[in-house]
This record gives C-alpha cells, sequence and structure tokens, in this order.
C-alpha cells in the first residue's frame, strides 16, 4: 500500500506571515496523524520562506511520540547560515527515518528538477554514506520525464535506498488534460528504479485531482509527499477531512 507522508511547510508560510506561533506546525501535524497520516514531511530551506529547524526539531519529537515516519527533505549541498545548521547537521541532530535529497535554491520557488545522477555522483555517494550511517533511509529526488536508461541504475551505484520521482511536469500534464504520455514515461522510470533496486516514492504538485490516476499507472509506489494541494484543500473542507480523502485514495488504488 501506498503511504501519505503530510509535508506541513505550508502550515508555517502562515505563521510567518504574521510572526507568533499561529497557525501552529504541530498542532496541524498532530490533526494529520490523528486523521491517519502515515508520517510527517518537511523541507527546511536555508532562507527559512517556512518551517525551520525548531520545527524541525519538534516535528522530530511528535513523530517519535506517534512511532510514524519523519521524512526530513533539503539540498545537501546547501551551506549553512544563521538559523539553518545545513541538511546533514539537522539529520544528525533528529535522525529522521527518511531524508530525501533535494538539489533545490534559494532562487527557486520551489523544488523543480532531480538530482543530474551522472554528474552529481561523485559528491552525492560520501553524503549518501554519511545520512545512512546514521540509520537514515536515503531518497533522492529524480526526473521521471526523460528517457535515460541508465539514470536509476546510477542513483542506485550512488548507494540510495529509493528514489523520490519529481511529479510536477505530471501534475502539469494531468491539468491539461494530456497525462497519458507523462503517465507511462513515470510508469518506466520507476520500473527502472525498482530492477536497479530501489523502492518508490513520489512527490510535488499531488493532489485529490490528480493522485488517483497516478497511483493507478505507476507500479509499486511506496509513499507519496503532498503538502501544498493538501493544506489549500483544507481551507475549505478542513484538516482532518482532507486527510482521510487522501486515504480514501489510497486505499482504493
Ligand atoms: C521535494 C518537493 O517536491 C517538496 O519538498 C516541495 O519542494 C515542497 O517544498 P516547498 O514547500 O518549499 O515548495
Ligand atoms: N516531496 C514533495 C512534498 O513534500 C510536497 O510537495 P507539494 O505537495 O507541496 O508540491
Amino acid at each position: 500500500m501506498t503511504v501519505l507522508s503530510v509535508n506541513v511547510n505550508k502550515i508555517a508560510v502562515l505563521r510567518n506571515s504574521r510572526g507568533g506561533r499561529e497557525p501552529d506546525v504541530v498542532r496541524a501535524a498532530r490533526a494529520c496523524l490523528d486523521a491517519g497520516a502515515h508520517g510527517i514531511t518537511v523541507h527546511p530551506r536555508p532562507d527559512a520562506r517556512h518551517v525551520r529547524a525548531d520545527d524541525v526539531y519538534a516535528l522530530a519529537e511528535l513523530t517519535r511520540e506517534y512511532g510514524v515516519e519523519f521524512n526530513l527533505e533539503g539540498n545537501p549541498f546547501a551551506p549553512p547560515r544563521a538559523g539553518y545548521p545545513g541538511f546533514l547537521a539537522l539529520c544528525e541532530q533528529v535522525r529522521p527515518a527518511q531524508a530525501t535529497l533535494v538539489p533545490d535554491g534559494d532562487a527557486q520557488l520551489t523544488s523543480d528538477h532531480g538530482f543530474d545522477f551522472a554528474r552529481d555522483a561523485t559528491a552525492l555517494r560520501p553524503l549518501v554514506a554519511q545520512l545512512k550511517a546514521m540509520h537514515c533511509r536515503v531518497s533522492l529526488f529524480a526526473d521521471a520525464d526523460g528517457e535515460d536508461p541508465d539514470d536509476m541504475r546510477r542513483a542506485a551505484a550512488i548507494g540510495a535506498d529509493r528514489i523520490e520521482l519529481y511529479t510536477g511536469p505530471y501534475a502539469e500534464a494531468h491539468a491539461a488534460g494530456d497525462a497519458a504520455p507523462m503517465l507511462a514515461r513515470f510508469a518506466a522510470a520507476a520500473r527502472r528504479a525498482q530492477t536497479a533496486g530501489m523502492a518508490v516514492n513520489a512527490g510535488h504538485d499531488l493532489s485529490q485531482d490528480n493522485l488517483g490516476d497516478f497511483l493507478a499507472a505507476v507500479p509499486n509506489v511506496q509513499e507519496v509527499s503532498i503538502g501544498h494541494a493538501l493544506i489549500g484543500e483544507a481551507l475549505y473542507a478542513g484538516l482532518e477531512a482532507t486527510v482521510r480523502r487522501y486515504l480514501a485514495i489510497l486505499a482504493t488504488v
């Protein structure tokens, strides 16, 4: 079964817009877990635009309390700065069950591509080894809309346990009413990853609208991490009800 990890970055965006503590990121995460979500994801960015290091510490404690997966995402190459100790240092401090490495930059509005495994392998390999020594499962953010037959073999050779398929291009194609060719590419990428010995996660711009079609077409997705759409939909339906709707979609696949 595919599990749902709720990304609560967007709760922190609202909170930061006024300062103070509300809406409370930990309370929101607790509501998601009470509704049955299988884990919590955050993607702290060095510019502190949403979750900050203190949120990461508090969410690590919450997920330990619930006995669920904490998935920490970030760019392992971004240097530390005031208020952001660096991705590996954060992992060392909180030991997330899963560390998802993402090649993003401050100038990006959000994550918009995966790693180039041929180019980035030498730099990634020792970092992946360090994370595994911390007993983190390691997932690498990966493009799935290309057709490089060796991409996933390269990711596996870096030492990754999983890849996370970057689903932004799929979500765009789905919204344009032309998802079939993209789904075929994603299914092929998932199969290449599984043949190379890795499990497959997926995330970015997944929503109630596009999730079912994705999971019906792409084999054996272990986990989806969903934030932006889910938090937006929760403004209308409530957080717990929205999480339950996602769980119902997962249950139909
Ligand atoms: C890796 C990924 O797709 C998500 O972490 C996404 O980047 C959410 O991050 P933001 O909330 O900063 O857009
Ligand atoms: N890894 C993807 C994620 O955590 C959430 O992405 P989005 O749903 O906020 O686009």
